[in-house]
């Protein structure tokens, strides 16, 4: 069995090249294949995807450090465990340790995999460790999704040597490809996993590129073999016709049984040999990379780094090469999978850093860290997440509004790629503007300050950022309708962010699905099959992705479509601002800035849904759309007050108490726009299209 690495691009057959230069949905990654391997490793060398909001990678560390150091390993148990008390990471040459990603489409089973290597390994023993190590944050658990990239170290015996493994187990959704991204940039291979009952899907595709292009060794697994409609033999060949990858490179398993599972590592060690092991020069002066940092209240900002050269050590001075600023080591060690401290860390190894930083905007994620007295060239560094999606967020209870303050405050500093602004609206009071990565990251947000922090927020209309463009050139971003000059729109021109889209989908819903994408703007790309299914690609403007395009797919598709984009640069639009009327008044969150063809029937459309979502009150409500001073759109809802106690007969207190109790829980999501009672889902009616 070999590895697919870099130097495999030559093995690939001039049809499988094909295939991937035409499925492949987000890079140009056809322009290397038929360079011979000096020029390609030139041209990755210089590969920046400017446009990209996924990708950040702009010279693979594997390729900037020509140097490596082997000597001997420290002895282990049977299983690779060692003594922790007496760990001495300098007994861990370069050549024994292997630094890898596991990288999947989401559900197809990273952290099920990844914590069975934890199992296996002896890192986590207690039935509590076996939980979700990996899934740390309570959201994270209870949704079953990763958010944040999970860094764990682990040692493992093979032909008689200890070898010290480091995996990330990384987030599946399109929202926070930024963390595989980056998670890449601090390792030399990648575990590719894919569901033995779904195949190949659209981040598979997004995924493996983004490792390919980083010239990394890619270990491909086959999981859940263990369910009854697995289709390995089908898969296989999705592999192979999507990625060129053999039945002897893929290994089958199932995180959920184990089986399978005892392959994995040694793949990692045997296959890539010692071509795989971290480069970078043990004598020479300290650069480190930090790849990732958190907050912890305890212990302040915990940076995840990789030392690319020299040692880094407890007590010595390092210097950030973004802020300059100057640190003492506090703390140096690895996760294992909680922190272990071990007094330094050698080049090739990943582990954590804590300096005395006090937020995280100190540890800025792709800064270089170095010895002060022997300054080094910076690493290339990584391209700032950018917000996408952005909403304002108000407290049910406008008293909670220095408690919302204080929570988001915390939680950015575990989340820096969350951006916030004061903000204040006519109709919900105080709040703040707040820039998220996409619609999941919006509501993931949401829900920890609920649940961390026990604060009920409403979260009004999401909208893209747009960019209003005068006369002279100049550009402004639009995060708000408010920011939309109406009396003066006509002096300005307006410009959309758009995205490149891939879309797999069983061969029988292609109809349903062109007509979808058409009816979002989408202007298609590329349409190719592979075996049963076909992968589309569709340039769409974001906006439209992010009104219930993903539901809307999957429910055309029974579910089984899978949908992966990236940001792709901007394109005029002729923008306009439809204003929502309540009783006569303006409600500012409900205001939506929309391509003026589309006006109209987004008025109405917007104008129907709230008047099944907005409860009937004690008095009539006229609910309106409005472009300029023009009304295109009326709904009105009689009045009523409905009775919840009606059917208590007179006499039973309790009983009424309960229900008003029950009826008052039921409002805490609401606002009172002038007096009328407006819940959530009605701030959110935008979001939905048919
Ligand atoms: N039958 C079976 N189910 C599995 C296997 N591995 C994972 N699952 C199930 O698949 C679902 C998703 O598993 P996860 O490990 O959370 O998937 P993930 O790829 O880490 O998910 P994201 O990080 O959110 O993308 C869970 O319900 C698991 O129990 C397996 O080998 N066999």
């Amino acid at each position: 069995m070999s590895l697919l690495r870099l130097s495999g691009i030559q093995r690939l057959s001039p049809s499988v090249r094909q295939t991937i230069r035409s499925t492949t949905p987000l890079r140009n990654f056809a322009s290397h294949v038929n360079k011979p391997l000096q020029s390609c490793i030139a041209s990755l060398r210089h590969l920046s995807f400017s446009s990209s909001n996924r990708t950040s990678l702009t010279v693979p560390s594997v390729l900037s450090h020509p140097k490596r150091c082997f000597s001997t390993s420290p002895e282990a148990d049977q299983q690779g465990r060692v003594d922790t008390q007496r760990l001495d990471m300098s007994k861990f040459p370069q050549s024994h340790i292997r630094n890898f990603s596991v990288i999947a489409h989401i559900d197809h089973g990273k952290t099920t995999l990844s914590n069975r290597l934890l199992e296996m390994t002896g890192t986590i023993n207690t039935e509590e460790e076996k939980g979700a190590p990996l899934d740390a944050l309570q959201v994270e658990k209870e949704r079953g999704i990763t958010v944040k990239a999970h860094s764990t170290s682990m040692f493992y015996k093979y032909n008689g040597e200890t070898y010290l493994i480091n995996l990330i187990d990384t987030p599946g959704h399109v929202d926070f490809g930024y963390e595989v991204s980056r998670s890449l940039y601090a390792t030399q291979g990648a575990v590719l996993v894919v569901d033995a009952c779904q195949g190949v899907q659209a981040q598979t595709m997004a995924n493996f590129f983004l490792a390919f292009d980083a010239g990394l060794a890619i270990v491909p697994v086959i999981n859940k073999i263990d369910m009854p409609s697995a289709q390995i033999n089908q898969v296989q060949e999705e592999l192979m016709k999507s990625f060129g990858i053999t039945e002897e490179e893929t290994l089958l398993a199932s995180g959920k049984t184990g089986m399978g599972v005892e392959k994995i590592l040694p793949a990692i060690i045997k296959n890539g040999g010692n071509e795989d092991s971290p480069m970078g020069n043990p004598a020479g002066p300290l650069k480190v990379l930090l790849f990732d940092s958190s907050f912890d209240r305890f212990r302040g900002v915990v940076c995840l780094v990789k030392v690319m050269d020299g040692v880094l050590k407890r007590g010595h001075k390092i210097a950030s090469a973004y802020t300059k600023q100057v640190y003492e080591v506090q703390d140096v060690g690895i996760l294992y999978p909680t922190q272990l401290n071990t007094g330094a860390l050698y080049t090739g190894q990943v582990g954590f850093l804590i300096a005395g930083m006090k937020t995280v905007k100190e540890a800025q994620v792709g800064d270089t860290l170095f010895d002060p007295s022997s300054p080094v060239e910076a690493l290339p560094g990584f391209k700032p997440s950018k917000p996408m999606v952005f909403a304002g967020l108000y407290p049910v209870d406008s008293s909670d509004l220095e408690k919302l303050k204080d929570a988001m405050a915390k939680l950015t500093l575990n989340d820096s790629s969350v951006t916030l602004q004061k903000e204040t609206s006519d109709a919900l009071g105080m709040g703040f503007r707040c820039g998220f990565l996409g619609l999941l990251h919006m509501d993931v947000f949401t829900e920890r300050l609920e649940q961390e922090y026990g604060l009920t927020v409403i979260v009004t209309a999401p909208t893209v950022p747009f960019k209003m463009i005068d006369a002279e050139g100049n550009e402004t971003m639009i995060n708000n309708p408010s920011q939309f000059p109406e009396g003066e729109a006509g002096k300005y021109t307006y410009k959309e962010p758009m995205v490149n889209a891939s879309i797999v989908v069983p061969s029988e819903f292609v109809g349903p699905v062109l007509v979808l994408c058409e009816g979002r703007r989408g202007v298609q790309q590329d349409m190719n099959h592979m075996d049963t299914r076909v992968i589309f690609k569709y340039k769409l403007p974001l906006s439209e992705i992010n009104t219930n395009f993903f539901d809307r797919l999957k429910q055309i598709t029974s579910g089984y479509a899978t949908l992966d984009y990236e940001e792709c640069g901007y394109e005029p639009v002729s923008l306009t601002k439809v204003n929502i009327m309540i009783n006569g008044s303006p409600v500012d969150p409900l205001a939506l800035l929309v391509p003026r063809e589309r006006a109209e029937d987004m008025g109405r459309e917007i104008v129907t849904r709230l008047r099944e979502l907005i409860d009937r009150q004690l008095f009539a409500v006229a609910i309106q759309a409005s472009i300029g001073s023009r009304i295109v759109a009326r709904e009105s809802l009689s009045a009523l007050r409905k009775d919840v106690t009606a059917k208590c007969y007179g006499g039973d207190v309790t009983r009424k108490r309960k229900l008003l109790e029950k009826q008052k829980e039921g409002k805490k999501r609401m606002k009172m726009i002038g007096n009328v009672e407006v819940k959530q889902e009605a701030f959110l009616a935008v979001l939905k299209r048919d």
